[in-house]
This record gives C-alpha cells, structure tokens and sequence, in this order.
C-alpha cells in the first residue's frame, strides 16, 4: 500500500475541559496537522495528487478551525463563549490533540475524500514541537 502525506499549520483555541491543571484554561496553539492518506496508485503513479490533499484537506482547517476557538459541546462553559463570540466552533468532542485527530480521520476525511477513492487513514496532531498525538485507522 502507498501513504502520502501533507501537513498544514493552524492557530487555534480550546482549552480541556476536566484537566487537572492549565490545560482548563482558555489558551491556543500553533498546530500543525499532518494527514496522511491511503489507495491505489493512479495511471500517473500518484495516490492523490498532493493539490487535491490541499484543497480537500487543508482548506477545510482553514475554513473550520484555523483562528477559531474550539470548545466541547458539553463544557460548562460553551454557553458563555458563544454569548461573547458566535463564532466560537463547538465540537463534540472534548478537544485533546488526540480526539481532534479522531474526529479528522472518522468524520472530516470521509466526507472531504468523497469520490476520490482515497482514504485519509492516519492523522497526527501536534500541538507543539514537544507534543504530538496520532489516530490511524
Ligand atoms: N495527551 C494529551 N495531553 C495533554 C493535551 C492533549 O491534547 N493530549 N493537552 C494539553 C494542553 O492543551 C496543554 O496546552 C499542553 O500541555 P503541556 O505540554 O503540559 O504544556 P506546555 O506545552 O506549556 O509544556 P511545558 O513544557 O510545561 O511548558 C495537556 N496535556
């Protein structure tokens, strides 16, 4: 089986609702996400060309997360946030760098990759150098 791979960089809010330390706090991060996808080669010898991961992908962080603040559905606090600003994008998630990763792959890849035979099978998040966390189907 043939991988590729394309990261991109977001900024993004969230803070972790339940943590036991500074994570409850409302704070962001410069991600960077890293979607790595799966098929069959193409006549031309590509799984996906690389664009179509850019603009089927990256494009939709862009549009949905990047410079927005990400909170669970079920934090306490969601209700005051979207009171102070509409655009605050509500998850259902509590969002950790591994549930963003989950929800990426099950949920963002099949609807985006629609059509194109390809999978998006394994997505890294990191939150920063230090810190990274992976979902793979
Ligand atoms: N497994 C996970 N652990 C943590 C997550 C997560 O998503 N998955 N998230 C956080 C926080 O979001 C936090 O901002 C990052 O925590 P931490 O590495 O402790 O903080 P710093 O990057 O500031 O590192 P220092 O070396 O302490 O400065 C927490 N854990």
């Amino acid at each position: 089986m043939f991988t590729v791979t394309r990261y991109h960089d977001i900024s993004c809010g969230h803070r972790v609702c339940g943590h036991e330390n500074k994570c409850s706090h409302l704070h962001g991060h410069n991600y960077r996400i890293t979607f790595c996808c799966a098929g069959e080669l193409d006549s031309l010898g590509r799984v996906i060309d690389f664009s179509v991961i850019k603009e089927k992908l990256c494009v939709w962080l862009e549009e949905h997360f990047d410079h927005r603040f990400l909170i669970w559905t079920e934090d306490p606090l969601a209700d005051a946030l979207l009171s102070l600003d509409p655009k605050v994008v509500q998850v259902p998630f509590n969002p950790t760098a591994e549930n963003i990763a989950e929800y990426l792959v099950t949920v963002v890849g099949p609807e985006q990759l629609r059509g194109t035979g390809v999978k998006l099978i394994r997505c890294d998040v990191e939150e920063t150098r230090k810190c990274t966390a992976t979902f793979t189907l």
